[in-house]
């Protein structure tokens, strides 16, 4: 398993704890979307299992190499082009495992990225010159640039209009499947969460906590009535856990 929690809990300072409990496995090659009101603690939980922020009690096991991280916002080098962007982490990624590339395998391998995302003939443009959609494809590239098996995605398209985020949400599914990544996708979107995971995890507010989980079959990628009642139930549920939040 390259993610495992066990009664993973956090507090900042002596204040109440944003986790507490969280307890899950993930398997390799797995697409889970974590889901969760606004403030609950999803990037909290996301950035420790990143390895940028510790746990104050519990136990966890994730990669020795870390983990890809993808934002909200795509975070690019405004004076760098798309290509510039992507070489940029690999570069960096070359110089985390020690293995010195050269530029032209640096450029060979840009170029095979930029494909992937669909962006083949944009990578001379800077982040200025796209559109939110293209520059969340290059954020994509970059994050498969830094080649870790685990890529964690921390609301990746929520700032983007519905028919570019529903796009995305095929390029994503495909780029999952080629690449044989682990995938924990955070969202607050019942619908995304349902269009992109394998398992949907739902996370209580204050304090986080995996409250309740489903899979997402065959059956309800094929047939939108499933999909429908799936992300029905899922949406009840959510409300539940914000109903009880608010009292
Ligand atoms: N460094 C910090 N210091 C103190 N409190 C923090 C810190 N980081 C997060 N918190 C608190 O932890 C709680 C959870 O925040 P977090 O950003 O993890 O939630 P979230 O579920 O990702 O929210 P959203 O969906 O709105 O992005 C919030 O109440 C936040 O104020």
């Amino acid at each position: 398993m390259p993610v495992v929690l066990e009664h993973l809990g956090k507090r900042f300072g002596d204040g109440a704890p944003v986790l507490d409990d969280v307890n899950a496995s993930i398997a390799k090659g797995e697409f889970v979307a974590l889901l969760g009101a606004s403030g609950c603690g999803k990037s909290t939980l996301l950035n420790i299992i990143a390895g940028l922020d510790q746990p104050t009690s519990g136990a966890l096991e994730v990669p020795s190499d870390g983990a890809a991280f993808m934002f909200q916002d795509s975070a690019l080098f405004p004076w760098l082009t798309a290509r510039g962007n992507i070489e940029l982490a690999l570069q960096l990624a070359e110089k985390n495992s020690g293995k010195a590339g050269s530029k032209a395998a640096r450029s060979a391998r840009a170029t095979e990225l930029l494909e992937l995302v669909h962006l083949g003939g944009a990578g001379d443009k800077r982040p200025h010159e796209l559109s939110g959609g293209m520059r969340q494809r290059v954020a994509l590239a970059r994050s498969l640039a830094q080649d870790r098996q685990l890529l964690l995605m921390d609301e990746p398209f929520a700032a983007l209009d519905a028919i570019t985020r529903d796009l995305l949400h095929d390029e994503l599914e495909r780029i999952w499947k080629e690449t044989d990544r682990t995938i924990v996708f955070v969202t607050h979107n019942v619908r995304e969460a349902v269009r992109l995971g394998q398992r949907v995890l739902l996370l209580s507010s204050r304090p986080g906590r995996v409250v309740a989980e489903w899979d997402v079959t065959e059956e309800h990628r094929t047939d939108a009535g499933r999909a429908g009642e799936l992300t029905a139930t899922i949406t009840r549920r959510l409300r539940q856990e914000i109903r009880r939040h608010a009292n």
